[in-house]
């Protein structure tokens, strides 16, 4: 602990917080939740929640109690075209649930999702197919999303014929194969045409997996994990190709990771996930080396930057544990909270060094920082209803907010 927080409502440092982000102030970023006037956002979700019922067992069926994984709840972002977004969190706070919902895979319980400003629900079928021509998610483990007893050319092949992108005849085919390969860099093609998923390298299989993704020349991608099930020495190859397709085609990239320094070098924004919640989001230099939200820099401390210039080690101190015990100031050493029964308020606040009272029972809004970071966290809060004294349920454990 480096500085006494004399009073529980630690003002911001000057010309950061600018108060709460309504529902339709969108962020410089982007990250906001606005209404789509802006021709740049390709696919952006609003409000979007995801509750999976849990079975219930007869002791609970009798009771009545219906219980559910609060696996999203009210997020709220855009992807524009051209820009890579990073979407961080620990392993289970709702990444990959918010990709399958931006994807179709799953109806959302509540909210909407829009393509081109217009609300889509993809349903099955012919519809769903059509959805998929614009937007298109690939996975972590190629070697799973690769069909084991079928070459290169079968995965591709089917692909372009799905999206009605396999010309006429053969000639056409073959060239549309060559083009596919060589947009991920897999050349000569005719060396990797005819290969089974085993006989290439991980690398290898990602790019494959990405080219088959391309053949629906979709304007979105969705890349759930894409690099963390590669060889270190290989993920930045595969970044740099995603980064490629981006500039060239002008895509729009979600990219989910639990790497936020991998999301620094790679996204243009990043987004950070808490336990089904959205945190903090804006450009990836300011959110990486300015973060705002407590979590975010609690995680950022598990994740050592030598580059990063502000104190940002999780400098809370001495606060209280959280529900998990284990030190406060490193995220892996205590638990995320359960999703069948997230905490009332901030869901972070039982692990939070700088948390107050009223964090525990009132959800924090999105308050708007400067450059279009913002965060979704009672530290900003610049109204003049201010807590009473004896807000704070941990002064004097740490810094202020914005240190
Ligand atoms: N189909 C499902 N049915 C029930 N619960 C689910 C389902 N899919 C996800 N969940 C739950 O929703 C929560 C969020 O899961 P999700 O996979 O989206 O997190 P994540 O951040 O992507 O994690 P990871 O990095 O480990 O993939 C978890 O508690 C998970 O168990």
């Amino acid at each position: 602990m480096s500085e006494e927080r004399s009073e529980e409502h630690p003002a911001p440092p000057p010309g950061r917080a600018a108060g709460p982000a309504g529902p339709t102030s969108g962020t410089g970023t982007g990250t906001g939740t606005g209404t789509g006037t802006d021709e740049s956002v390709v696919l952006e979700a609003e409000g979007v929640s995801k509750h999976f019922p849990v079975r219930r067992g007869a002791r609970a069926l009798l009771g009545g109690e219906r219980r559910a994984v609060h696996a999203v709840d009210d997020v709220s972002l855009r992807l524009r075209r051209g820009s890579v977004t990073a979407l961080v969190g620990e392993s289970g706070s709702g990444k990959s649930t918010v990709a399958r919902l931006l994807a179709q895979l799953h109806p959302a319980t509540a909210g909407e999702i829009r393509l081109d400003g217009r609300p889509v629900r993809a349903g099955r079928g012919r519809a769903f197919r059509a959805y998929c021509r614009h937007v298109q998610l690939i996975f972590q483990d190629p070697f799973a999303s690769l069909n084991p007893v079928h070459t290169v050319r079968y995965h591709l092949t089917r692909a372009l014929r799905i999206h009605g992108r396999a010309g006429s005849g053969a000639a056409e085919l073959e060239k549309a194969l060559a083009a596919l390969l060589e947009r991920v860099q897999l050349t000569p093609a005719s060396r990797y045409l005819d290969a089974f998923p085993h006989e290439l390298s991980g690398g290898q299989r990602q790019r494959v997996a990405i080219a088959r993704a391309m053949a629906a020349d979709p304007r979105v991608l969705l890349a759930d994990e894409p690099v963390s099930m590669l060889d270190v020495s290989i993920r930045l190859g595969v970044l740099n190709l995603l980064r490629d397709l981006k500039e060239r085609l002008d895509l729009a990239i979600l990219y989910i990771t639990h790497d936020i320094a991998s999301a620094r070098y790679f996204a243009d924004e990043t987004l950070v996930m808490y336990a089904g919640r959205m945190v903090e989001g804006g450009d990836s230099e300011t959110v990486t080396q300015r973060p705002a939200h407590p979590y975010t820099r609690l995680l950022l401390a598990s994740a050592p930057d030598p580059d990063r210039v502000t104190g940002s080690s999780g400098d809370g101190g001495t606060g209280e544990g959280g529900e998990g015990g284990g030190d406060p100031a490193d995220p892996s050493a205590s638990e995320p909270p359960s999703l069948i029964s997230p905490p009332d308020g901030c869901r972070f606040h039982p692990r939070c060094p700088l948390a107050m009272e009223r964090c525990r029972d009132r959800t924090p809004p999105r308050f708007d920082l400067d450059g279009g970071q913002w965060a979704a966290c009672w530290l900003y809060d610049t109204s003049p209803d201010v807590p009473a004294p004896g807000d704070a349920r941990t002064a004097g454990t740490g810094r202020g907010a914005a240190s």
